[in-house]
């Protein structure tokens, strides 16, 4: 079975992907051993995964949250009903929280771990691309506040992340392609093999083809291990894993919330960060364009809604990474590299966010 450790001393854990693992009780129990489990997932998920883990688990499940789907909950009203859901079921620190479903449910659950009784285990069992190829490896944890994305939040490892690939086949279109955003994502940031690879696997991605979708959760899970490795606690490299998220987190707030998945927002925020990353010199208009063609081609979105700059400017202000000097932004020093800069310059900033990609022909 195909299995990666995100190497982090005392809080090193292996990432479990493949096919069938929620179908494997005896791995489940070997993996999932703490002696009292509750389990959070939501509405979309519940009917085709939670039955298979309740068999494997029998009592030691002593409890199933099933939440409405979106971003929307993912706010501190849902961790409340998180925390007097573990006060009921008696979780206590030997015990183990289990987040099954996408980033949503993985952030969710992952900042109620961190906070019950000051840090108890949680396990992530992510069942979309999103998921399984991002949000679920590297402890980011976390809730929404009106005024941004993730503001509340702490960094909290996973005992385990149990990626099972078969959860991808009941996974909706839309969700799909939203978590090949990221994987494009890991591509530009840091493999200039794994983009030449998806350039010739548009087909196979279109039509979601098992073997195709396996090798992107493993190539991303990788990258992201090592990456999170280095930096686990995002002080320095660990930040060009956000490219294109200060402009996806502005999309995804100004227009509410749920109505852009986070995945499109990130698609059409890296349509920004590859225009800025031209203006600067960086990479030529065949390079910004390379990786635009290759997001359309998967069918995601490219254009950014029309937004005044003001309010770019304010929901950027609140972005995590900017500091009392300013902004610091991802941008591609080439394709297959990224590196953080705190020097872009408001007028470069204003263009970039008033730019949008031609009309396809
Ligand atoms: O793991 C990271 O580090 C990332 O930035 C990965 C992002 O793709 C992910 O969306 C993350 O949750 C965003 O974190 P935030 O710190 O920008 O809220």
């Amino acid at each position: 079975m195909p299995r990666l450790i995100v190497e982090l001393a005392d809080r090193s854990y292996p990432i479990h992907a493949d096919r069938g693992l929620l179908n494997d009780s005896d791995f489940l129990h070997q993996t999932l051993q703490q002696p009292r489990l509750l389990l959070v997932t939501d509405e979309n998920v519940a009917p085709h995964w939670l039955a298979p883990l309740q068999r494997a688990l029998g009592e030691r499940l002593v409890h199933a949250v099933v939440l409405p789907a979106g971003e929307a909950q993912k706010n501190l009203v849902t961790l409340e009903r998180l925390f007097d859901e573990l006060a009921r079921h008696r979780i206590g620190r030997d015990g183990a929280l289990l987040a099954l479903g996408g980033g949503v449910v993985g952030d969710l659950t992952g900042f109620a771990a961190a906070c019950w009784q000051r840090g108890t285990a949680f396990h992530q069992i992510p069942t979309t691309l999103l998921a399984q190829v991002d949000a679920s490896v590297g402890g980011k944890t976390a809730v929404n506040h009106p005024s941004g994305k993730n503001l509340i939040g702490a960094f909290h490892q996973p005992r385990s992340v149990i990626a099972d690939t078969a959860t991808l086949s009941t996974l909706p279109d839309r969700e799909f392609r939203a978590g090949l955003a990221e994987v494009i994502k890991h591509a530009l940031i840091a493999d200039l093999e794994l983009l030449v690879w998806l350039e010739s696997r548009v087909r196979e991605l279109n039509d979601r083809d098992p073997e195709t979708v396996a090798e992107c959760v493993i190539r991303c899970c990788r990258i992201k291990a090592a990456v999170v490795a280095e930096d686990e606690t995002e002080q320095g490299r660990r930040a060009i894993l956000n490219f294109g998220h200060t402009f996806a987190h502005v999309i995804e707030g100004a227009c509410g919330y749920g109505e852009w998945l986070h995945g499109e927002a990130v698609a059409a925020g890296m349509a920004l960060a590859l225009e800025l990353s031209r203006r600067l010199g960086n990479i030529n208009e065949e390079g910004r364009d390379r990786g635009i063609a290759l997001m359309r081609d998967l069918q995601l979105p490219v254009n950014a809604p029309a937004l005044d700059h003001q309010t770019w400017l304010d929901w950027m202000a609140r972005d995590k990474k900017a500091t009392a000097s300013g902004l610091r932004l991802i941008v591609l020093d080439r394709l297959g590299h990224a590196s953080v800069r705190g020097d872009v310059s408001e007028a470069d900033l204003l263009a970039t966010i008033a730019w949008r990609p031609a009309a396809e022909d």
